[in-house]
């Protein structure tokens, strides 16, 4: 009787999700960028751009007109990802360079030869990101969702800071998650030496994220050079690729979660919105302000993470 039950119940809800298909895919897909800026002589740096979110983004960017370049660590994909954009987009200006963001001599080779090369940056997305790895550290030491995901873009943006006020007006993008609210800055082991939960690790790396966020547009003020953090939404994306059990569920449930391009709209949205000009130290979520967890408002822990994250990276940056 219970398994009839059962069946008739799932082949109802199954029903359901057809009919409902092109609703739950309307709603699924969340917020649009409608923006139409152009971005005709602006340069756009993506990390990350090889696939996902990020090339998603970069594809957008540049067919309003950007010079993007893509900062990948696998340089082969980067061009296979470049030579897609510019096969749907032929006028694209696209660059791919190479960025580790688990190599701090990595990131300090391609900062110094961007200052040589690139005159202008104008909008900086750091999107790059692992999720749920297995315990590992990056070349310096760091663990690898706090070092990639924070640290490394927190060198990356030091030293190219400089760059963006001679820009400015630029904008900064920190894609951060809505995983952030799950998230605690753990001071006293901040590379989870003692005990390690990957989960933890990448929701600890994501609070970094919003915190450096607002810490940074603190410091901004008075420059013309905004940074805001974003949720991109849940994306089916490569993201999910160190967990079989999320991959399966993202591939299960895939009508329920947005495409790369749907996810990339609230970074968009944040690069060319000309309604956020001045908008800066503020989180976004299907291209609307969105909620940010307490600890993510935190000034004294923002202030703290700062001051670790150039302690960790030996440089001064105030
Ligand atoms: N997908 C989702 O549901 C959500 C995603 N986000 C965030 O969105 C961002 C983009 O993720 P998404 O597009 O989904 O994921 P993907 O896995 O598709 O893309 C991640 C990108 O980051 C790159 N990357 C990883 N490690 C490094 C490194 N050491 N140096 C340089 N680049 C690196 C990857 O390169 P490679 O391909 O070579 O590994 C890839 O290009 C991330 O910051 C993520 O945390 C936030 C909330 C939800
Ligand atoms: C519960 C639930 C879902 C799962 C959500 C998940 C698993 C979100 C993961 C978010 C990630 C990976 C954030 C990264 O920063 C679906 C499939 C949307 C739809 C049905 C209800």
């Amino acid at each position: 009787m219970f398994v009839l039950i059962a069946a008739a119940g799932l082949g109802l809800l199954t029903l359901l999700v057809i009919v409902f298909a092109p609703n739950i895919r309307k709603y699924a897909a969340g917020g649009v960028c409608k923006s139409a800026a152009r971005l005709d002589g602006k340069t756009v740096l993506i990390t990350g751009a090889n696939t996902g979110i990020g090339k998603e983004t970069a594809l957008d960017l540049a067919v309003r007109g950007a010079r993007v370049i893509m900062a990948c660590r696998d340089v082969e994909k980067g061009e296979e990802a470049a030579a897609s954009i510019r096969a749907s987009y032929s006028q694209a200006q696209v660059e791919v360079r190479e960025l580790d963001l688990a190599d701090t001599c990595s990131i300090r080779a391609f900062a110094q030869q961007f200052l040589r090369e690139v005159n202008h940056l104008h909008i900086l997305i750091n999107n790059a990101g692992v999720m749920m790895c297995p315990y590992t550290k990056t070349i310096d030491g760091f663990e690898m969702h706090i070092g990639v995901n924070h640290l490394g873009h927190f060198l990356l943006t030091s030293l190219l800071i400089g760059l963006l006020k001679r820009s400015a007006p630029a904008r900064i993008v920190v894609v951060s998650s809505l995983a952030h609210n799950f998230g605690w800055i753990r001071f006293h082991d901040l590379h989870s030496q003692g005990s390690y939960n990957s989960g933890l690790a990448y929701c600890q790396s994501k609070l970094a994220n919003v915190l450096f966020a607002r810490e940074l547009a603190r410091r901004l003020k008075g420059t013309s050079v905004t940074v805001n953090s974003v949720h991109p939404g849940t994306v089916n994306s490569d993201l999910t690729r160190h967990s079989t059990l999320m991959t399966i569920f993202f591939t299960v449930f895939s009508m329920f979660l947005k495409t790369p391009r749907e996810g990339a709209q609230t970074t968009i949205y944040c690069a060319v919105a000309e309604e956020l000009h001045s908008i800066s130290g503020k989180h976004f979520s299907d291209c609307t302000p969105a909620f940010v967890a307490p600890q993510g408002r935190s000034e004294e822990t923002a202030r703290r993470l700062w001051d670790v994250s150039c302690e960790l990276l030996a440089i001064e940056w105030d």
